[in-house]
């Protein structure tokens, strides 16, 4: 499969390229094709730079087999990478998703490592890169996203050495002992020193890749850099950094705040049936999130009387997610099963123990569900930062709720007011929901006030401009 970038369309300063494009393709109830901007963080933090910028997006659509025409919408150019369904099955869910993922993520599952997956994951970062390489103009700004390119830097790099390129790591960088098990480590260090800057959620990735560059490329940092000698045997300076990623703060506070969403959540305490504690989870379904063990600590604390059915809701939303990938339908089966054990076992009849929701949420009901919420369970085994922390705390206007948070996220790291727990430890994580659920109002509201300060002062424009910024000073 080719890429559609008609000739002579190379002319745009600033172009994001990620799996996924920022809109979501919508059939009507006419037949007719519509394109709606899908929620995301991203998309919020970097549409005013590509309106201000005339910015282009490459992605993929989602779709099998078929792309559309490079087409504007609100203010740029979105450029759709097709992929068949051979490569959704190679590049998207095998590699990506069953290789990279879990790999970076711990192992918390086991990485599968298949030849035939790595090769489409070269063929499909190469049709990223070419078509990057079409839309740039002479000297722009290209800023790759994630896991699933993790080779198109040094690939754009051979094709438009003129190019300033940064890339930036949502998920979790592995220790190294990890990261050499992949068969293919050196061409992912490799790729990935094709960038100018490399961007990863915490310190500790950046220093992870750096021993790498170390370990596999023979290179030697210094501080955060390593220099790195280019095709043209010119030296260039390669910067690996932390900036850790951000929400749309004013947006979710306002958004919390507006009558709507304050009556809504009144709606929906009282179709609970008011009870004394509610405790909300809010994920995609995914085996990094700690959801069954989040269950099976709250199943705990029915058994030994902490709390009781009607007084106590769980109201867990689940997001559908890779759902032909193993993992994640294994998954689906174990947690539905701890439910309806948990509900047979403890719930009333009107009154489940669990409310469990195997669906997408709008933002304002989203938001509704965290105002109503005393207590917000974020238990990842492992995550790369958790936007869901930060948009509860963001929600939390009226200073109320408590937030019980993995040490094992990227937010853990600037949350640090949050109740923190080794989700692991299933007998301190049952003492910590305890404790989150009987806070002192006045205790909670100053650990509310302090978490909302950081994230108001740390939003996803801070992240956007702090990034740009050291990629405009790297090699200036
Ligand atoms: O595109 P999908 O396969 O449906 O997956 C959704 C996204 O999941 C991952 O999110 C990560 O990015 C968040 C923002 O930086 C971060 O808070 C979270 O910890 C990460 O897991 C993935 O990295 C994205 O590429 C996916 O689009
Ligand atoms: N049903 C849901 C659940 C989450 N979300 C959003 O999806 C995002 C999840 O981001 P995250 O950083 O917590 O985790 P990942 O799913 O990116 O790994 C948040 O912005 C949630 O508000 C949603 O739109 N609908």
């Amino acid at each position: 499969m080719g890429s559609s970038i008609a000739a002579g369309t190379a002319d745009r300063d600033f172009v994001v390229v990620a799996n996924r494009l920022p809109v979501d393709r919508v059939v009507r109830p006419d037949g007719e094709v519509e394109w709606r901007r899908s929620p995301g963080g991203l998309v919020t933090a970097l549409e005013p730079i590509m309106q201000s910028r005339d910015g282009a997006w490459i992605g993929w659509s989602g779709d099998v087999d078929h792309a559309p025409e490079p087409f504007e919408s609100d203010g740029m150019l979105l450029h759709a990478v097709p992929l068949s369904s051979k490569e959704v099955a190679r590049y998207y869910e095998g590699f990506s998703n069953a290789t990279l993922w879990p790999l970076y993520h711990d192992a918390v599952a086991p990485p599968e490592f298949h030849r035939s997956w790595w090769d489409t994951y070269v063929t499909v970062n190469r049709r990223f890169a070419e078509a990057a390489a079409a839309v740039a103009g002479q000297n722009a700004v290209v800023w790759i996203q994630d896991y699933q390119l993790q080779l198109v830097p040094a690939m754009l790099r051979a094709q438009r050495p003129d190019l300033r390129i940064g890339f930036f790591l949502h998920i979790p960088f592995p220790p190294t002992e990890l990261f050499m098990q992949l068969p293919w480590r050196t061409r992912i260090v490799e790729g990935l020193l094709g960038a100018d800057l490399i961007g990863f959620q915490l310190p500790g990735g950046a220093a992870n890749f750096l021993r790498l560059a170390r370990q596999l490329c023979g290179l030697q940092p210094h501080g955060r850099t390593v220099e790195v000698t280019d095709a043209d045997g010119e030296p260039r300076v390669v910067r690996a950094e932390a900036f850790p990623i951000s929400i749309d703060t004013k947006g979710m506070s306002d958004l919390s705040a507006s009558p709507e969403v304050v009556q809504r959540a009144k709606e929906l305490y009282s179709e609970l049936g008011e009870p004394k504690h509610v405790l909300l989870g809010v994920d995609r379904l995914d085996y990094t999130k700690g959801i069954s063990t989040r269950l099976q600590a709250y199943r705990e604390l029915l058994e030994d009387s902490s709390i009781t059915v009607p007084d106590t809701v769980l109201i867990q939303v689940a997001t559908p997610s890779r759902e032909r990938v193993e993992h994640y339908k294994a998954l689906r089966n174990r947690i539905e099963l701890q439910v309806g054990r948990i509900n047979g076992d403890f719930g009333t009849l009107g009154h489940p123990a669990v409310q469990y929701l195997h669906q997408s949420y709008g933002r304002d009901e989203l938001c509704a569900l965290y105002r109503v919420a005393d207590v917000m369970l974020v238990t990842p085994l492992r995550d790369g930062m958790n936007l869901v922390a930060k948009e509860y705390v963001a929600a939390r206007t009226d200073h109320g709720g408590a937030l019980v948070l993995s040490e094992f996220t990227g937010a853990a790291a600037e949350l640090r007011q949050a109740y923190q727990v080794n989700p692991h430890d299933i007998t301190h994580l049952k003492e910590t929901i305890v404790a989150a659920l009987n806070q002192d109002p006045a205790e909670g509201a100053r650990r509310m006030r302090a978490m909302r300060r950081h994230v108001t002062s740390h939003d996803v424009n801070h992240w956007a401009a702090s990034f740009l910024d050291s990629l405009r000073k790297t090699n200036a």
